[in-house]
């Protein structure tokens, strides 16, 4: 009987009775059958609640007339029901690679609850290599083919007697060995023909699935479960494509499926992946898209609740976790976002298992076979994530990915400007070498075009380019056809980039402060992807960047710690005490990936533990080389933004600043030898770091952790005029003079205020006035004037004959100086008067001084105590009164802490929130 039976939904229909003729109940879902006024139309119908997502009907038109044969035929091939109670299953060769993995895949499809289950498996791992072999052998007239084939028939028969026992054993083997049998004489008449079609070829490799379909089914079956196990030949038919793929055949898969479970009715289904048939029912394969096709495919004509992908890893990743260790398991993906990162490598899901479960929006979900506790990544419709509102600017940017080894092209000229043609002209020169153009990017103005083709190919474009534009060359309508090689590709994948402002800036800000240079940009409307083409060497460094950017903590730092004495090792100490409450409080990631002092360095790729790095650097320390530690920090690991904090007093390491802010790593310190050495090199450094995006903060470096450079630089910035600069800047020498009351021995004094921690390393550093003209001259050039150490005449307290001792026979000796010392504080003191060490920045008459002065008892420098600094700013604004900065201006803590303060100011500089 002529019957065409077909599966689309019934909108479009206007002669649909709305009287149902005929009402049918459950179990087949079917509520009310149809017979449309007038034709010989009928259609069944479902309520849409009990088929789950889906409420497309069936239609059934005929040309035959006797009603009642029609509603029974008609009944019959309707029995399949559809929608979300089915949940479809695929599993890859690795999760059937065992017996024992066999046996896990039967647990995992038993325990789904669904209430039914169609479960796609691929052969067991290698097998469909195996095969393929065995043609191969076969066809190269290599007898061997036998031994080879009597592996796979080992292989499979030990992993069913390990499985299986009775007659379901007895059943399985009977069939394998027929199979193998008919491999056999087939495998012969390959081997006589020396050539195999890509149906034997098809027919061939194609019993891997059946095998494993089979086996799996039967281990099912064991748990007591009723199931079927289907040949997906049978069912599924495809077309195949100009382009190794086969686009399948929905409808008449869908008959070919109706049919099949009319007479395998069944709520479990273990099903053959890969493996397929076309319309002159010849077997074939899925190609390259392979068994998850199979899955989408079948999801789709079952209109399934859900397809779940079964693999090996957690799910998708934000980034290749080869490349990206902090990348993370995306839980939620659009299809859209997983087609993008599916093309830039995320080797989890062919593009085109999309397509299928995409018409019906049937979520796919990824999980790993061996971590049953992550719950994996799903792939579905957007309108499932939530409220994009509510969500912040990262969560639009999924994933990045790159591609390298690529060349960009670039054809430049006046003479392409409104000319149309010359994109088909460039771009058909390109057809012509069978180049494939990976991004292509124009600028309105249309003076040149820019493209990114394989490297491989880049020499071939060129030539071709060059002879197709030989005249406009020549004539100067084109300039020139120019390839930058070593190019990489860094894409940012994510759905909502379209609609959330800012994505782009962060992405590009995240580059910029990575120090990396961006040569090309391309954005397609869609605005599913940005790519921008980097240098090959920046490659790993920018996907990092931007991850870092999006993913972790918005700031993560990579920190050296050069010269953990008594600042540095205070600063790791507060590094270790805070770091938990930056990151969770302020989204602050500080990581110390090395400590080196002058002789031992101690590295680590993830960070050095804070708590006991004292000991690690005692047993896993190595010799200290500041390059090797350079490299380190800025190498060998996965944070983009680096820091090195200098915390010794040594020039030697300062001469490095020039170099490592060129390189892009932030420098912080409290070291003056850099901003008071040589003024040329101070210049050079500051210009540098004004230019770039690469910071230099040394707060600490006058007053310790006192707002002293801060203040100035704010003053400045903000247009006022600095006149004069005075204090008492010197924490040492404050201490010296404050204590140094009559009670106590000059030497003594001096004793406390290093026992304190005040003192430079060398306390004649201090006491020479050398230290305070450091920060005199630091102080005048940030105001601008152009001074070096020796324009400033100082007055020093060390006594001549000490000044080449070492810094232990100078405080050994000291003592012989008390008397004098005693004598110079009692004539001040017979005036009413207090000796102080102050520092001048006479900013207006271009110099500075540095000497020991009396002051009256009731002037604010004779008020201070302990440590303190006192600082008086007089400015254009502040110039009748001065603006003063006072507190302790040396010792560990506070010094420590100001070091601290600009490590934090470069994370808010770097993004991190306020
Ligand atoms: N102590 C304070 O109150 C204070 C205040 C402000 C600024 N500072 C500055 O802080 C810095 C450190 O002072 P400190 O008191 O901690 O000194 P420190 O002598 O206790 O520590 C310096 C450390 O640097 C190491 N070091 C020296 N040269 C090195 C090199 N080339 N490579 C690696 N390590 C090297 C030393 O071995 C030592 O461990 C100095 O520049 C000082 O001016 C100190
Ligand atoms: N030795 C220095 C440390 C602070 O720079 C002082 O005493 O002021
Ligand atoms: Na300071």
């Amino acid at each position: 009987m002529a019957f065409a039976s077909s599966v689309s939904p019934s909108y479009s229909f206007p002669n649909l009775s709305s009287k149902p003729r005929k009402i049918l109940t459950a179990p087949n879902k079917i509520h009310h059958f149809t017979l449309l006024q007038n034709t010989p139309i009928f259609r069944i119908g479902c309520d849409s609640k009990l088929r789950g997502r889906n409420s497309s009907n069936y239609n059934i038109s005929a040309s035959a007339t006797t009603t009642d044969t029609l509603i029974n035929e008609a009944l019959e091939k309707a029995q399949l029901p559809k929608g979300g109670t089915w949940s479809i299953h695929k599993f890859g060769g690795t999760c059937v690679g065992t017996s024992e993995r066999i046996q896990n895949v039967g647990d995992i499809v038993v325990k789904d609850e669904s209430e039914r289950k169609l479960v796609v498996v691929s052969a067991m791992s290698k097998v469909t290599d195996m095969m393929y072999d065995l043609i191969f052998r076969a066809q190269s007239r290599d007898d061997s083919y036998i031994i080879a084939l009597d592996a796979v028939l080992e292989k499979h028969k030990s992993t069913a007697i390990d499985l299986l026992q009775g007659d379901d054993l007895a059943n399985f083997l009977t069939r394998l060995h027929k199979d193998i049998n008919d491999l056999k004489a087939m495998l012969r008449a390959i081997y006589v023909a020396g050539h195999a079609t890509e149906s034997f070829t098809d027919f061939v490799v194609g019993h891997g699935e059946l095998w494993s379909a089979q086996l799996l089914s039967a281990v099912v079956r064991k748990s007591g479960i009723e199931c079927s196990w289907m040949d997906t030949r049978d069912v599924l038919v495809v077309n195949p494509t100009s382009t190794n793929q086969v686009d399948p055949d929905y409808l008449e898969s869908n008959n070919r499926l109706e049919k099949w479970y009319s007479k395998n009715k069944s709520d479990m289904i273990i099903a053959t992946g890969f493996i397929a048939t076309t319309p002159q029912n010849i077997p074939t394969t899925l190609k390259r898209d392979g068994s998850d096709f199979s899955a989408a495919i079948m999801g789709a004509l079952l209109e399934a609740g859900q397809v779940t992908i079964w693999t090996d890893v957690d799910g998708v990743y934000s980034a290749d976790p080869r490349k990206v260790n902090e990348a993370v398991i995306l839980e939620k993906l659009s299809y859209q976002e997983a087609w993008e990162m599916s093309y830039f490598g995320a080797n989890v899901l062919h593009p085109r298992t999309i397509i299928p479960v995409m018409k019906y929006d049937i979520p796919i979900v990824i999980r790993n076979i061996f971590n049953l506790s992550a719950p994996g990544t799903m792939i579905c419709q957007t309108g499932d994530f939530g409220n994009v509102d509510d969500q912040p600017v990262g969560s639009s940017v999924k994933g990045f990915a790159t591609i390298d080894n690529l060349a960009l092209v670039n054809v430049e000229g006046t003479g392409m400007a409104g000319v149309p043609g010359t994109a088909n002209e460039i771009f058909g020169a390109v057809k012509d070498v069978g180049a494939n153009v990976i991004m292509i990017s124009q600028a309105s103005s249309e003076h040149s075009v820019c493209f990114a083709v394989p490297e491989k190919e880049v020499k071939a474009v060129r030539a071709a380019l060059e002879s197709r534009f030989r005249q406009a060359l020549d004539a100067g309508r084109i300039s020139q056809i120019a390839i930058i090689p070593n190019c990489s590709i860094l894409a940012a994948v994510g759905q909502k980039m379209a609609s959330t402002p800012g994505v782009s800036a962060t992405l590009f800000n995240a580059l910029a402060k990575a120090n990396i240079n961006i040569r090309a940009i391309a954005q397609g409307c869609s605005e599913y992807n940005i790519t921008v083409v980097v240098k090959r060497e920046d490659s790993i460094r920018a996907l990092r960047a931007v991850h870092s950017r999006f993913y972790l903590s918005r700031t993560t730092i990579a920190m050296g710690i050069i010269g953990p004495g008594l600042i540095g090792a205070t600063l790791l100490d507060q590094l270790r005490d805070q770091t938990a409450v930056l990151k969770e409080k302020f989204n602050i990631d500080l990581r110390v990936m090395g400590i080196t002092g002058s002789k031992t360095m101690l590295l680590s790729d993830t960070g050095v533990d804070l708590a006991i790095w004292r000991d690690d650097q005692k047993t896993k320390g190595e010799k200290a080389d500041l390059q090797k530690f350079e490299n380190h920090i800025r190498g060998n690991h996965f944070i983009p933004n680096t820091v090195i904090v200098d915390c010794t007093a040594d020039s030697y390491v300062a001469s490095h600043y020039h170099e490592w802010l060129r390189r892009g790593i932030h420098v912080i310190t409290p070291n003056k030898k850099a901003n008071s050495g040589p003024f040329e090199q101070y210049l050079k450094l500051r210009t540098l770091q004004r230019q770039s995006y690469t910071h230099y903060f040394y707060e600490a470096t006058v007053g310790a952790g006192l707002p002293i450079i801060s203040t100035l630089q704010g003053l400045l910035e903000t247009g006022d005029k600095i006149l004069r600069i005075e204090g008492i800047f010197s924490g040492t020498l404050s201490y010296i003079f404050n204590n140094f009351a009559g009670e106590r021995a000059f030497s003594e004094v001096v004793k406390e205020a290093k026992d304190a921690g005040y003192t430079e390393p060398d306390p004649r550093d201090d006491l020479s006035g050398t230290d305070v003209a450091r920060k005199v001259i630091i102080l005048a050039r940030e105001s601008g004037l152009k001074l070096e150490l020796s324009d400033i005449p100082i007055q020093s307290l060390v006594p001549e004959p000490l000044k080449d001792r070492s810094p232990e026979e100078y405080m050994h000796q000291l003592p012989q100086y008390d008397q004098d010392w005693s004598k110079q504080r009692q004539e001040a003191e017979a005036t009413g008067e207090v000796l102080r060490y102050v520092g001048v920045v006479d900013v207006v008459n271009k110099k500075g001084t540095v000497e020991l002065r009396r002051y009256k008892k009731e002037h604010p420098f004779a008020q201070l105590s302990g440590s303190d600094n006192i600082i008086a700013f007089s400015t254009q604004r502040y110039e009748k009164q001065p603006l003063i900065v006072r507190g302790p201006g040396a010792g560990a803590e506070v010094t420590a802490g100001g070091v601290f303060c600009d490590i934090l100011r470069l994370a808010s500089y770097l993004g991190a929130p306020s």
